[in-house]
């Protein structure tokens, strides 16, 4: 199957709100593959780590999952450890295209999905936790005692794999690293419309924070340790261990 192509942008008008809903959901694939510089190298690598941190008969965690697509990578190389995959995402376009994704893939783990909201739903008993790029998407005020949560769910040396867009401090380097990303996402072809309809969809919607804000409340929320492990341009991907 082709992936339906990303064109929500390419009208001049007032672009709304940026959701998650049935026309995202439809696109997003393309959408996500041409908007985050290094994803299909994250999502591959979120694999990777997560074999290292699962123990057996805990859970992995990929919190605003979307498609699937860390499920997916986590299920591929965790299988045949024990574990159970839950996904949760409160977009139900999504979900229901999540379970038609796993359905298809048919993964070797048994996997759960949770249409609700992160910051509600209980997490328990997790070696891994994934959330790539929807911290971002969570009410500033609500970010630590979700981190909490998360830690508490866990046991020293289990991980959380934390993608975001990142906000860079100095304030020459966050332009430029601006504008390296939008030549990226011309370079994914988008025009300048498109970019800058999206830009202003996901004004205030899309929280951006610093990799030294995250590194903080990260200890923050009791995780002993946290870098980075790849970023490319304005996109950053921390590991944090219990
Ligand atoms: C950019 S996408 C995540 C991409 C996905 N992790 C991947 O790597 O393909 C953000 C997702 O988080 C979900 N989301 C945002 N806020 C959420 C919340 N408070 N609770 C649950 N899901 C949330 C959205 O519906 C969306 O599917
Ligand atoms: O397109 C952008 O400007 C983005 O920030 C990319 C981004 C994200 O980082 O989550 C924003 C919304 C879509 O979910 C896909 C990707």
């Amino acid at each position: 199957m082709t992936d339906s192509r990303d064109t929500l942008f390419d009208t001049l008008g007032d672009p709304g709100l940026f959701t998650f809903n049935d026309d995202v959901a439809g696109v997003f694939p393309d959408m996500i593959r041409r908007s985050v510089p290094g994803y299909s190298t994250v999502i591959a690598m979120t694999g990777i780590l997560a074999a290292r941190h699962a123990r057996p008969h805990t859970r992995i965690y990929d919190l605003g999952c979307s498609l699937g697509a860390s499920l997916m990578a986590a299920g591929k190389h965790v299988a045949p450890l024990p574990c159970e995959l839950v996904g949760v995402d409160n977009s139900s376009a999504m979900i229901t295209r999540c379970r038609a994704a796993l359905d298809a893939a048919g993964l070797a783990l048994p996997t759960t999905l949770i249409e609700g909201d992160i910051c509600d739903v209980p997490i328990d008993n997790a070696s891994v936790v994934i959330m790539n790029y929807t911290l971002q998407f969570v009410p500033l005020d609500a970010r630590t005692a979700l981190l909490r949560r998360i830690r508490e769910a866990m046991n020293p040396g289990d991980a959380l794999i934390l993608s975001e867009k990142i906000e860079l401090t100095e304030p020459a380097m966050n332009d430029l690293m601006i504008d390296h990303y939008h030549d990226f996402k011309r370079a994914q072809g988008y025009s300048d419309l498109e970019v800058a309809q999206k830009r202003q969809a996901l004004e205030n919607v899309l929280i951006p924070e610093s990799r030294e804000i995250h590194r903080e409340r990260l200890a923050h929320a009791g995780f002993s340790h946290s870098d980075v492990w790849f970023q490319c341009f304005n996109f950053a991907s921390l590991i944090a261990i219990a």
